[in-house]
């Protein structure tokens, strides 16, 4: 997996500092992975600011509880899959995404049924994207059922 074809356009930043350390764990294991944090504001100002941020010809993933869940594996497979596609991950604010912008989602995915704050979405996102890119590697990172 090539990370610098994947963009992380977040709504919100990240103020507690244990997050932003993780964050920062991360994305330095990722590099060329870029992180646009928006401003929050209500779901269609935020909405229209994503839809700005978009680029030609990069696929729209919706982060949302009831998108499609995956195991790490198959997670780490469906991105070998998408090739060389740009993806961008979106990730809402405290009022989550405008329905809209997740209906016009090229991919939507769940983290998890439950709901999580949009700072620790971001810190999971990117650790189960560091994960894949271990698993594509045949790296030692992930040990299933460890
Ligand atoms: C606090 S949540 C928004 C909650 C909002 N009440 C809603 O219904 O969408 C902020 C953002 O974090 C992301 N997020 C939170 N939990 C998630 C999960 N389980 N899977 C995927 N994304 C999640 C989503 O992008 C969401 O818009």
């Amino acid at each position: 997996m090539n990370p610098a074809r994947i963009r992380i356009i977040a709504v919100g930043k990240v103020r507690k500092g244990w997050v932003g350390e993780g964050v920062e764990t991360y994305r330095k294991r990722l590099p060329g992975l870029e992180i646009v944090e928006l401003r929050d504001g209500g779901m269609a100002r935020e909405a229209e600011a994503i839809s700005a941020e978009l680029r030609g010809g990069e696929q729209l993933v919706a982060l949302c509880e009831e998108g499609q869940s995956y195991d790490s594996l198959a997670f780490a497979k469906a991105l070998e899959g998408s090739g060389s596609e740009r993806l961008a991950f979106v990730i809402g604010g405290a009022d989550g995404l405008d329905p809209a912008l997740k209906g016009r989602a090229h991919w939507r995915l769940s983290l998890s049924p439950m709901t999580f704050p949009h700072e620790l979405a971001r810190l999971l996102l990117l650790e189960q994207l560091y994960r894949a890119s271990s698993i594509q590697q045949g790296g030692p990172y992930h040990r299933a059922g460890a």
